[in-house]
């Protein structure tokens, strides 16, 4: 055997060995779930592809949290985590969106061990425990970013959260390297809200009311409103808060209120995903039973496309 062809045969096994070695925590990683699962160009373009497919007439949405998430994944020398706050009228898309989010970087999504959902009337119901609610939240986030870096939390109904309970967890949304020995900077943190809706709907009828399209409608238009009237608002979670004034959240995200015409797309999503063919009829009287505001020109449905699939109930058997 010529000494080359060893050379070779070593090399070759070496290579296949390291290949093996690599690959092995794929091949793990596919059976049982892992802390950053998905390579991050996948997981951005999962996301735009679902949000495109799925959700409806929301296009700053869109295109605000697939760049604020995929500029964010792609970073490998994050400075702080992502904190988005997305904030809109009622059944606009937002704890969809935050499921869409959670499934492009998670199989499993909201089912995901790396993925936390909190619910502030649900696990923060007493204002006189919220010293013990701050601590909890803490060792909360602190256990599970030791875990996995790049864990998801997602803190909804913000506006019933009490005053400066959220203000806790600062320390892990700021600029450190380290706190404890423990790394926050690939952790993302969703905050979902009610509040600022109003300011949303009053730009969205402005550009109504001097004939532009809604699409017209810039984020500029809406961001600095949007802050300043959570930081102002009593009930918003963040009244006040150093979250804001210390500028640790990225990205203030409106939805708009939805229209009738969107309306009758989540009716048609919801008849197909019961494997019924769609029927226009129907369609147009399920949007038409829903309510619209303001109460003249009665344009957006006050409950966005929310009770939409409990009013499907009724023209089909089940
Ligand atoms: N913009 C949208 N595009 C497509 N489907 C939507 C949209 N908005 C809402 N939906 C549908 O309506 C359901 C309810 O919406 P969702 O729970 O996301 O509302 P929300 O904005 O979180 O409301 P709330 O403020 O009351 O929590 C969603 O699961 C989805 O099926």
């Amino acid at each position: 055997v010529e000494p080359i062809s060893v050379g070779l045969a070593i090399a070759g096994a070496a290579a296949s060995a390291l290949t093996g070695f690599i690959s092995y925590p794929r091949i793990y990683c596919y059976f049982r779930e892992c802390c950053l699962q998905r390579h991050e160009p996948r997981a951005a373009a999962a996301l735009q592809q679902n949000l495109d497919k799925k959700l409806f007439g929301q296009h700053l949405v869109s295109k605000v949290v697939v760049k604020a998430v995929r500029s964010f994944l792609n970073n490998t020398n994050a400075k702080k985590p992502l904190a988005l706050s997305l904030h809109g009228w009622t059944g606009t898309g937002k704890n969809f969106v935050s499921k869409i989010v959670a499934e492009s970087i998670y199989k499993k999504g909201l089912q995901s061990k790396y993925v936390h959902q909190f619910v502030a009337t649900l696990h923060f119901p007493h204002a006189h425990s919220i010293n013990l609610y701050k601590d909890q939240l803490q060792s909360w986030i602190r256990g599970n970013v030791s875990i996995c870096p790049r864990s998801l939390f997602i803190f909804d109904e913000m506006d019933k959260m009490h005053a400066g309970l959220i203000d806790s967890i600062k320390p892990f949304l700021d600029y450190y390297e380290l706190l404890d020995g423990v790394s926050y900077r690939q952790a993302i943190f969703i905050f979902l809200s009610n509040a600022g809706a109003e300011k949303i709907t009053e730009v969205a009828l402005d550009f109504w009311r001097n004939g532009r399209t809604r699409e017209d409608i810039q984020l500029t238009d809406i961001q600095n409103a949007l802050s300043v009237s959570v930081f102002n608002n009593k009930n918003s979670g963040f009244w006040h808060s150093t979250l804001i004034d210390r500028n640790l959240i990225d990205y203030f995200i409106p939805f708009l209120p939805l229209e009738y015409k969107h309306v009758k797309m989540c009716v048609r999503v919801e008849i197909e995903s019961r494997g019924y063919a769609v029927d226009e009829d129907i369609v147009s009287r399920i949007a038409e039973e829903m309510t619209y505001f303001p109460r003249e020109e009665r344009i957006y449905s006050d409950k966005g496309c929310k009770t939409v699939d409990a009013k499907l109930d009724y023209y089909y058997d089940f």
